[in-house]
């Protein structure tokens, strides 16, 4: 099998994981991402609006959007980084790429946290996700212009032994899970 075989049969093997562990750990998730970032104050923090069976943020997101200010991604053409446009409650949505629900109006931020989904990692913290590059595209920018953190959010369920990877593959931070941050593998 080649990379992007490879790639696709994790994917595969991933959502299931990811299916089983959202119908049961789900509210468990949410609230250990609350936990996590609380007491965060005046960031830029970079979240997302869930599609499928994603680990859901919104609880954690709503939690912070007073001392903070929340952002989430916009697809603007395949190839290209994500940009993030500010998200409140009650925002007026409408539907993106790929069926995601992204805000009509509000500022775009350039985040100091964020918040990644993903369908795989694995105990380097290496992240797989829908398969278009966007979120790799999009750290390895920010790395190269300043202070970014990434922390992937997921069931603990989707920790794949290992990954199949590539040299744009940029590591998350960190992983937070319905059981905690994740420690990277020693
Ligand atoms: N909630 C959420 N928002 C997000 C992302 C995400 O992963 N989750 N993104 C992260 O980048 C961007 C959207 N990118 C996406 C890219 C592909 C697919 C997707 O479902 N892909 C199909 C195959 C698409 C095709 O090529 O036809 C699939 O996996 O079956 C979804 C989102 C920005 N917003
Ligand atoms: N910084 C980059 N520059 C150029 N191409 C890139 C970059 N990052 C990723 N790519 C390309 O994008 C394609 C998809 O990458 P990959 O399979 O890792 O996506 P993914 O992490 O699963 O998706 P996403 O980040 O959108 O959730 C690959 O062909 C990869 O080579």
């Amino acid at each position: 099998m080649n990379l992007g075989e490879l790639k696709k049969a994790a994917r595969k093997r991933a959502f299931a994981l990811r299916k089983a562990a959202h119908s049961e750990h789900r509210a468990a998730a949410s609230q250990a991402l609350r936990d996590h970032l609380a007491g965060t104050a005046g960031q830029i923090i970079a979240g997302y609006l869930p599609i499928r069976t994603e680990a859901d943020p919104l609880p954690a997101m709503e939690a912070l959007c007073t001392a903070n200010r929340i952002a989430v991604p916009i697809v603007i053409g395949p190839g290209m980084p994500l940009v993030f446009r500010e998200w409140r409650p009650g925002f007026r949505l409408e539907e993106g790429a790929f069926g995601v629900m992204i805000p009509m109006d509000g500022a775009e931020l350039v985040p100091d946290l964020i918040i990644a989904p993903l369908v795989a990692f694995d105990r380097n913290l290496f992240r797989l996700g829908y398969g278009g590059g966007f979120y790799d595209r999009t750290l390895e920018g920010l790395r190269q212009r300043g202070a970014v953190k990434a922390l992937g959010f997921a069931y603990s369920a989707q920790c794949l032994e290992t990954l199949p990877l590539e040299a744009t593959d940029q590591p998350l931070d960190g992983v937070l899970t319905e059981r905690g941050v994740f420690p990277r593998a020693p």
